[in-house]
């Protein structure tokens, strides 16, 4: 992606050689500005704060906060602290554990004077990896817009996106959004109706700022009208991320995710979700019940944050000062609700066969029992 001339990824080794740098998404869409993260807790912090979110990029900073607490301590002591602080983050998104499954699989065998310097190239292998799978996810979501646009040539093709599934959810590229980006670069005329989010805006905030800096036409709107459009005949596909899929095919993503994809069943509109396959959690089938959802703060509910006329950031309050909130941050969409899975291998279907059909050795290694 780039910004103002200039390639970032959203996380990547300092040039420093140890400090790890990331883009402050807090501050998005007003200011855009790095920072580093020098130590285990500032890694834990910038995952629990937000100031890094998605479910990729989650687990990559998860995996480089592993190797910030080797370079302070290689111990076995440290390492089991690192695995439990960074693990107690964030609950829903599974590439989280799976990331820190990884380093610690990758780290344990070894002694700790050789744990560092593989804990650093380990993380930019994940790091790495997720940004071919979201390539391959592009290539192979794009086929399916293409397929879209050729029902209705000369028109614009409308996707409906929801929360941010963008670069910034990821390393480069995005899930939900690298076909969009593949689709623009292929001349596809692709336009996004962006969901703002609510409560944390990641929509208005964040999708609206990569779609714009990469000169993809979208058209903001509030989470209500989505149903609205795809009556109205607007919306061609909804094209959404995903913090954890089931072996069964139900997804976990931002909330409001599920209400959308019960409207775009009742109108008609292809509902796809894109992920890599870090976000699938195949020890777990029925995402309704399995699915850990992460209760937010209610002051994300009860206020809204922004810039003032003068430009300066504050947050104001929107409800009754007595106002109860609850702010369940994630969804279960039912994988009936789902047209197809697109991951970095191919389209599945939202089921455990389609998937297992993509994945011989995970359905392999489930028969078995691992
Ligand atoms: C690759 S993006 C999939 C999801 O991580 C994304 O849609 C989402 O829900 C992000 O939630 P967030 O709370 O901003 O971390």
């Amino acid at each position: 992606m780039r910004i103002a001339g200039r390639h970032y990824r959203t996380i990547a080794l300092a040039a420093d050689g140890c400090s790890v740098e990331i883009i402050d998404q807090t501050l998005l869409p007003f200011t855009f500005k790095l920072r580093r993260l020098q130590s285990l807790e500032d890694a834990a912090q910038a995952i629990c704060e937000m100031t890094v979110r998605g479910a990729p990029l989650i687990g990559v900073t998860a995996a480089y906060g592993v190797a910030l607490a080797m370079r302070t301590d290689p111990g076995n002591a440290s390492l089991r602290r690192a695995m439990t602080t960074l693990g107690a983050t964030r609950p829903t998104a599974v590439n989280l554990h799976w990331a820190l499954a990884r380093m610690s699989e990758t780290l344990q065998p070894l002694a700790p004077g050789a744990r560092a310097a593989q804990a650093y190239a380990e993380a930019w292998a994940i790091a790495e990896e997720d940004v071919r799978c979201c390539e391959m996810i592009g290539r192979h979501g794009l086929k399916l817009l293409q397929a879209l646009a050729a029902r209705s040539p000369g028109r614009r093709l409308n996707v409906l996106t929801h929360c941010n599934a963008g670069w910034l959810a990821c390393v480069d590229w995005g899930t939900a959004l690298a076909p969009i980006y593949a689709a623009h670069e292929d001349g596809l005329p692709v336009h996004v109706y962006v969901d703002e989010t609510r409560p944390r805006n990641q929509g208005a905030a964040l999708t609206a700022f990569e779609l714009g800096a990469h000169g993809i036409p979208y058209t903001l709107i509030v989470d209500n009208a989505g149903g609205h459009l795809m009556q109205q005949g607007q919306i061609d596909v909804c094209l959404v991320g995903s913090d954890r899929a089931t072996a069964g095919g139900d997804i976990a993503n931002k909330i409001g995710t599920y209400l959308k994809a019960l409207a775009a069943r009742d109108n008609d509109v292809p509902f796809y979700v894109a992920l890599p396959f870090s976000s699938i959690d195949w020890s777990i089938n029925d995402g309704l019940a399995q699915i850990p959802i992460e209760n937010r703060p209610a002051r994300e509910v009860t206020h809204l944050a922004g810039l003032d006329e003068r430009g300066r950031r504050i947050e104001v309050r929107i409800a009754p000062t007595d106002a109860t909130a609850a702010n369940p941050a994630f969804d279960v969409t039912p994988a009936r609700l789902i047209t197809g899975i697109i991951t970095e291998r191919g389209v599945a279907a939202a089921d455990y066969a389609g998937l297992a059909a993509l994945y011989p050795e995970r359905s392999e290694a489930r028969r078995a029992g691992a």
